[in-house]
């Protein structure tokens, strides 16, 4: 079944008017709640017809863990039962429309397998968000997310890329569990300072909130970098002056909504 359209034949799924949430307030450092006034004031300056913003997304994890089904629910809206493992890195390109400008996601689905690494790990630079994929079924993949981030930092150049931590196959686990893999998730999460949501790719339980929460956090940060960089071409301002005017600087916010000042980011 096609997609439902607006009248100009944009996907009424792939349009952002309001910033996206995060999934819970209490396990994500990036505590923004709106689309800045800078961002908005610069989009009503810009050209209706400028070029895509662009970012590319990288999604890591463990054998399995379910990757290419999130990118693919996400994408084509389908769900394959059958494991077939990515050879080396798949790509998907998505526009969503933000608003009223376009926003490309290049999506890179890598492989899990070991044999693959070397080849996956020369597509993971340059990349502004790194999803790290676990599979709520299997507590070690949880373990080995801390690798899967070290081995997508190393070779990154991106200076603070957005990080998410994934727990997939929530459909297949007791509320019991659920509970328990979430918890452990999001203080993992917290440890790397990365977001935690929990999906399904089968349900497609919270598929298109985590992708439209990609989106807004990386146009927002892309718009920034747009500022900066014309106001550097401008001349007169140094970087850090505007850095430090239009960036917030991103801490936890802890349960009882107070904000954790021991994160770095
Ligand atoms: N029930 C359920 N099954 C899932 C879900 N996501 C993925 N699967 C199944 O898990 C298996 C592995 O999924 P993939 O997406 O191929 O795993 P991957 O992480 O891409 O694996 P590699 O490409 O080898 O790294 C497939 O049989 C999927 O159908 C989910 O949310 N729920
Ligand atoms: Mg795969």
């Amino acid at each position: 079944m096609g997609r439902r359209t607006m009248s100009t034949q944009f996907p009424t799924d792939r349009v952002i008017q309001d910033f996206p949430k995060a999934y819970k307030s209490n396990c994500t450092p990036y505590i923004q709640e709106d689309f800045s006034v800078e961002v908005r004031n610069a989009l009503n300056l810009t050209n209706p017809n400028r070029d895509a913003y662009i970012c590319k997304v990288i999604f890591v994890g463990d054998i399995s863990v379910g990757k290419t089904t999130i990118v693919k629910r996400f994408c084509l809206d389908n769900f394959e039962q059958a494991y077939k493992a990515t050879i080396g890195v798949d790509f998907e390109i998505e526009t969503i429309r933000i608003l009223d400008q376009p926003h490309n996601l290049q999506i890179w689905d890598t492989a899990g397998q070991e044999r693959f690494k070397c080849i996956s790990q020369a597509y993971y630079r340059n990349s502004q968000v790194i999803a790290i994929v676990f599979d709520m079924t299997k507590p070690k993949t949880l373990e080995d997310a801390t690798c899967w981030l070290e081995s997508a930092l190393a070779v990154n150049s991106i200076e603070k890329p957005f990080l998410f931590l994934v727990g997939c196959k929530c459909d297949l686990v007791s509320q019991k569990e659920f509970e328990i893999m979430e918890r452990s998730g999001m203080e993992m999460a917290k440890g790397m300072q990365a977001e935690y949501w929990s999906v399904s790719a089968k349900t497609g339980f919270n598929i298109h909130e985590l992708f439209n929460r990609i989106a807004g956090l990386s146009f927002e940060s892309s718009v920034k970098k747009s500022i900066i960089e014309s106001a550097i071409s401008l001349g007169g301002i140094r970087p850090s002056q505007i850095s430090r005017q239009i960036y917030g600087v991103g801490k936890f916010r802890r349960a009882d909504g107070k904000l954790d000042s021991s994160c770095r980011c």
